[in-house]
């Protein structure tokens, strides 16, 4: 927080007429977490660092018409919700990491935040109310990301290498020294990482660091991927001052990136200083998920373990049961759910990610342990934005399914089913044995997506919204994950 921020806690709560010239009332937090307030006109004012229930007045950067936006410069009465933020590199300034967005606000209070913003979004965009909120998934609040997309930058106006997220107003590299959101050891890695780039001949021609930490590594204790995106051909200097920086972290394997996704390909190791496969662990379901480090794999491992058992759980899947998992990336769902069921079908976009996906069921299958049996399962690759009721048939008719899509969502996905559900000669036309999915889990990452197909669903395929709960599994950044249960009406 800046120092300009003047604290006067009060207990009364000043009617809005009555407030001072300049003054703003906060009614609410928006997703960006600024604090959104209404002039006397009704003009709507958007604050940067001031909370619901708070009285501000802040210095105003930008006016149109219909809005404006500023940042806090005095608290007139204080949120009981305002916490310090523990990290050094949270605040209001330009300058500061843009990593978090709500530092500032107690961690209940944000997820009271999400989960509200969940309940807007399905009711103003699909008109859907679930029958029942599902209590927040959470986890732990620092120390939670084991991957992260970290840019570097050469600043030779400082002479120095910043290694970071992007800065809250800007695109620079924020100066970070620490992170409490990453994983402890990559954290205390920042500034290492930092003196090991300003060594290097290719200082200037390195953008990018993507990092992806195993919860346990196959063969090693813990394995932290590092990929470092090169724009030039690495000297033998360079990729021998990566070694050592392996040898002297322990855990860490490079992984060099020169183009696309296709290129990334691993440094070799010292000898004597070999780290393991990279991978997850579902102790639960007993499965163990080999990765690359640029596969998509969830970013907080253990709120994933609970949103798979949960999401399971709310599937309720029966051991004589056909299950689909749509957008299954590496099987993070259907592994799991080939534990339970009779039969499952994984789809997914990427081809990279099948092909993991088929190498992943092998491995769990030779590795069972006793009493873990895999169901039948398949993965096939498909563009889902592209989905059409042919294509739905084609793949069979399922009791369950798990919907896991990216930000984009799941349009044609439910459109496709909408339009079986409601033409009984497209079903006979296309396969008269088809069902309709009796149970739907959608986990989103978008809450207006969700809302939009919820609609869908809800409106036009005959489903209900039984219910829906918020997954904190982004702690003190605007990203809003959810969960929704639909169930097809009788
Ligand atoms: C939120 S991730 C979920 C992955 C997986 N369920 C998990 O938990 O790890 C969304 C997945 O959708 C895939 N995807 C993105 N666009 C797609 C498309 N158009 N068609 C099919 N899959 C797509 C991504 O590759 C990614 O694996
Ligand atoms: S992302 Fe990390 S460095 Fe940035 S504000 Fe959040 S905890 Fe601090």
């Amino acid at each position: 927080m800046t120092d300009a921020i003047l604290t006067v806690p009060t207990t009364t709560s000043p009617a809005d007429n009555a407030l001072p010239e300049g003054w703003l009332a906060v009614k609410s937090l928006d997703l960006e977490a600024q604090g959104v307030a209404h002039r006397p006109d009704g003009k709507v004012v958007f604050i940067d660092g001031a909370l619901p229930f708070e009285v501000v007045s802040a210095n105003i950067h930008r006016s149109k018409s219909s809005f404006e936006k500023g940042t806090l410069t005095q608290i007139h009465r204080e949120s009981s919700q305002r916490v310090r933020p523990d990290c050094p590199h949270f605040g209001l300034s330009p300058q500061s990491c843009g990593g978090c967005k709500m530092q500032h606000l107690h961690i209940g209070a944000q997820v009271a935040v999400k989960q509200r913003v969940l309940e807007d979004n399905l009711w103003h965009i699909g008109k859907v109310k679930p029958g029942n909120m599902l209590r927040p998934i959470e986890g732990p609040t620092w120390g939670y990301r084991y991957r992260a997309r970290l840019s570097v930058r050469f600043v030779r106006k400082k002479g120095e290498v910043l290694i970071g997220f992007h800065e809250r107003k800007s695109h620079y590299v924020a100066d970070i020294k620490e992170c409490r959101v990453l994983v402890p050891h990559v954290s205390a890695m920042l500034l290492p990482l930092r003196a090991l780039i300003a060594s290097m001949d290719a200082i200037e021609t390195l953008p990018q660091i993507e990092l992806a930490v195993g919860d346990m590594g196959l063969g090693a204790a813990e394995v932290t991927a590092m990929v470092l995106r090169h724009m030039e051909p690495l000297s033998e200097a360079d990729l021998n001052r990566l070694r050592q920086f392996a040898v002297a972290h322990p855990g860490v394997q490079w992984w060099l990136q020169s183009k696309g996704p296709d290129t990334v390909k691993r440094l070799d190791e010292l000898p004597g200083h070999e780290t393991g496969q990279l991978a997850y662990t579902l102790p639960q379901f007993g499965i163990t998920m080999p990765f690359r480090p640029i596969d998509f794999t969830q970013v907080n491992p253990h709120i994933n373990r609970v949103l798979v058992q949960k999401a399971l759980a709310l599937l309720q899947v029966e051991k004589t049961e056909r299950v689909i998992d749509w957008f299954c990336g590496l099987g993070n769902f259907t592994l799991p759910l080939a534990t339970q069921a009779r039969e499952v079908l994984g789809v997914e976009g990427a081809e990279s990610l099948v092909a993991r996906s088929r190498e992943n069921l092998t491995f769990n299958r030779s590795q069972a342990q006793a009493g873990i049996a895999l169901a039948a399962t398949e993965f096939v690759a498909r563009n889902l934005f592209e989905m059409t009721p042919e294509l739905l048939v084609g793949d069979g008719a399922a009791d369950k399914w798990l919907v896991d899509p990216p930000r984009e969502g799941a349009f044609s996905l439910v459109q496709a089913l909408a339009a079986l559900k409601q033409s009984p000669e497209l079903r006979g036309a296309l396969g008269a044995g088809w069902t309709p999915p009796k149970r739907i889990v959608y986990v989103s990452c978008n809450p207006a997506t969700l809302a939009r197909d919820a609609g869908v669903l809800v409106q036009e395929a005959g489903y209900c919204c039984a219910a829906a709960g918020v997954v904190n599994m982004f702690p003190h950044t605007a990203h809003v994950e959810s969960i929704a249960v639909f169930e097809l009406e009788a």
